[in-house]
Parts: structure tokens; C-alpha cells; sequence
């Protein structure tokens, strides 16, 4: 995506073949900071501490850890080290597993010799699937916030709330639940976005506004509790959000707070769509709320806030007593039931075994 007239993806290799970068999405908005990962460590780290997060973009960096493990040894012993320290990074997101997956298939049969050229193409490949991918739920996304703005009368702009970050700092580019803002913006549609906070992490406030602000797109953030009232209010047209993981049955985990705008949007009759690419559904699981892990995280996100103050320093505050412990779980699980549908890079789809198998039919088994 453009970002100050500069076309930006959201991970790279340098072209000296030295490292792979990535943006480093924990000092967004306040400072825009290109970070080197030179090792699997490096790589495990990012993940980790959030410097890169999105469940795409966490599985394209984990192909790159790949890379960067099999230039550190590429005898079997230590691809499955690799495989394991990437797994280990984060629960929820299932696009880490995939990505592993994919790239232990690849290498497993190959001479140690070959393996690190090997998962250099196969991160490529993963990479510029993902773009591909996402393109495409962008486009069929848009002809859904077309046909909403066409029963509007073309004249008022269309209202789109999304929760967290799902913009193309979430993939490796475009993104899935913002690429069919940016493909309706493209085709010149009037849009405008509600953007929710997003606590504890406020991945909304300070990422989705961000790549808002940055493409022009008319935006305003919203407290995480406003949604509702917004809806009950004909305020909202349309919700997209993205996914962390999803279910062969078409239950959505995605970051906390998603289900309960599902809620608020049932009960006021407003479409609620996920979109997601192929690789973020887990066909082995049936009951997300049961099956899904749920990442716990340190109580230490919810017990401050990050700012930056009027003379430009960024301070992270405390704003609970410090007696006071917080619990702090980073997805829920919205049930298909409540899904209107799933925008996929192939195409719109009821959020059920059906209606996925249909998409998918060579990985629905
Ligand atoms: C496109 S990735 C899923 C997104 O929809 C996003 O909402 C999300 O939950 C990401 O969580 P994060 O904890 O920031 O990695």
C-alpha cells in the first residue's frame, strides 16, 4: 500500500539477502520504524512481542523464520527445532501452524544443502499467494458495499464498522476485512469507516486509523462500547472483520470484542461479514468456542494505555490501582449462527461446512 506516496508491503526481504524487514507495528502510529530480522530468533521475537501480528502476516513471518533457521543449520534436528520454536509464538492464529506446515513439507524431503535456497521460494511463493489472495477478497468484498450503497440511493456514503486490525499492516499487503474498503474506495464509492478501539492493545486506534488516515479514507474512531448504540441508530451499514481462525462450521475467532458487536449487529439487523483467506480455516475443528485456543496475555495490556504526549514522548500509563489484577484473554469466538457471511479470495460464502466445502471442496475433504 502507499504510504506517503511510497509503496509499501508490510514484510520484505533486503535485497542484499541479509535479513528480512518488517514494520514495527508496536511503534505505530507515533513513529513509522523499519526492523532487521537476521535469525530465527529474531523472527520468533517479532512474533512474540507483536512487532508483526495479524494472523497472515504472523504465518508469512514464520516462513521467513524458516529461512532465516535453515541459514543457521539445516540438518533435520534443527528444522524441527525451528518448526517448534514458530509454533510456540503465539496460540490463536492458525495461519502459524499452516505456514509451518507448509514450509517443514517443502524442506522435510530435501537434502540439508538445498533447504535454505528452498524456503526462500517457498516464503515467496506463500508471500505473494497472500497478496494474490487478499486482492481478491477485496474485490469480492466490494461488489457487497456496492450493492449497499446502490439500495442506499448512491447518495449517502456507505458506513463500515471493523474491530482491531485487519488492514494490510495485518498481511503481507491489502489486507482482508480493509480490502474491500480500499477496493470500494478505489472504485470510488463514498465510505466511511468506524473504527474500533480495540483495548487492550487498541491494534484500531493506533493501526487501522492509521492506514485510514494515511490511504484518505473518511474514518472516526469509536470507544469499543459504542458500536452498539451506533447500530441501533441506522449508523452502521455494513460490519467486516477479519479472522484468527475459523472453523470448518464457519465460527469466526477473532481479536476479544468481536462477538459482541456480532450481537449488537443481529439484534439491529445489520450484516455482519468476516473476511478471510483459505489459509486462516482450521479444518479440523467443528466447535470454535470449545476447540479454539484462546491466547491469555499479560494483565500488564489491559492495566495501561500507551500515549504520546503533547511535547512528543510516548509513555505507557497505568490506569487501575496497583492492587487490582486484570484478566486479559486476546480473542473470543463468534458463532457461525451469527455470521451473515464470509468474504473468501474465492468469492462470498455462508458462514457453514456447506458453504465453505463449496469454496474449498480439495480441503474440506
Ligand atoms: C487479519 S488478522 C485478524 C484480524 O482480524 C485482527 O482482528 C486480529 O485479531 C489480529 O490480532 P492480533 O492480536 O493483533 O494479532
Amino acid at each position: 500500500m502507499l504510504v506517503d506516496g511510497k509503496a509499501w508491503r508490510s514484510i520484505w526481504p533486503l535485497a542484499d539477502g541479509t535479513a528480512v524487514a518488517v514494520i514495527d507495528q508496536t511503534k505505530l502510529p507515533f513513529a513509522f520504524v523499519v526492523a532487521r530480522l537476521e535469525t530465527l530468533a529474531d523472527a520468533a521475537r517479532a512474533i512474540a512481542e507483536m512487532l508483526v501480528r495479524g494472523a497472515p502476516l504472523i504465518g508469512a513471518t514464520a516462513a521467513y523464520g524458516f529461512w532465516l533457521g535453515m541459514r543457521e543449520a539445516a540438518d533435520d534436528m534443527h528444522l524441527a527445532r525451528v518448526a517448534d520454536t514458530l509454533v510456540a509464538c503465539r496460540p490463536t492464529a492458525v495461519n502459524l501452524r499452516w505456514a509451518v506446515e507448509r514450509m517443514q513439507a517443502r524442506l522435510a524431503p530435501l537434502a540439508p544443502a538445498e533447504r535454505p535456497a528452498a524456503a526462500f521460494a517457498e516464503v515467496g511463493r506463500i508471500c505473494e499467494e497472500d497478496v494474490a489472495a487478499n486482492a481478491a477478497i477485496g474485490r469480492h468484498g466490494l461488489a457487497l458495499i456496492k450493492a449497499i450503497w446502490q439500495k442506499k440511493g448512491r447518495k449517502a456514503p456507505v458506513n463500515i464498522l471493523t474491530h482491531c486490525n485487519a488492514g494490510w499492516l495485518a498481511t503481507v499487503d491489502w489486507g482482508t476485512a480493509l480490502a474491500p474498503v480500499y477496493a470500494a474506495a478505489e472504485a470510488g464509492i463514498p465510505l466511511h469507516v468506524w473504527v474500533d478501539e480495540t483495548r487492550p492493545r487498541n491494534q484500531g486506534a493506533s493501526l487501522t486509523a492509521w492506514e485510514l488516515a494515511k490511504a484518505g479514507i473518511a474514518h472516526h474512531l469509536l470507544a469499543d462500547n459504542a458500536g452498539g448504540h451506533l447500530m441501533q441508530h441506522g449508523q452502521v451499514d455494513l460490519c467486516i472483520v477479519g479472522s484468527d481462525r475459523t472453523t470448518a462450521s464457519g465460527d469466526v475467532c477473532n481479536k476479544i470484542g468481536t462477538y459482541l458487536k456480532a450481537l449488537a449487529a443481529r439484534a439491529n439487523g445489520v450484516p455482519f461479514y468476516a473476511a478471510l483467506p483459505g489459509s486462516t480455516v482450521d479444518w479440523r475443528l467443528s466447535d470454535g468456542i470449545r476447540e479454539i485456543p484462546i491466547e491469555e496475555r499479560a494483565g500488564a495490556e489491559l492495566l495501561s494505555v500507551q500515549g504520546r504526549t503533547e511535547d512528543g514522548r510516548v509513555l505507557r500509563v497505568r490506569i487501575a490501582p496497583d492492587e487490582t489484577p486484570a484478566c486479559n484473554p486476546a480473542f473470543d469466538v463468534t458463532p457461525a449462527g451469527l455470521v451473515t457471511g464470509l468474504i473468501t479470495e474465492r468469492g462470498l460464502c455462508p458462514a457453514s461446512r456447506a458453504g465453505l466445502a463449496a469454496l474449498f471442496p480439495e480441503r474440506a475433504g
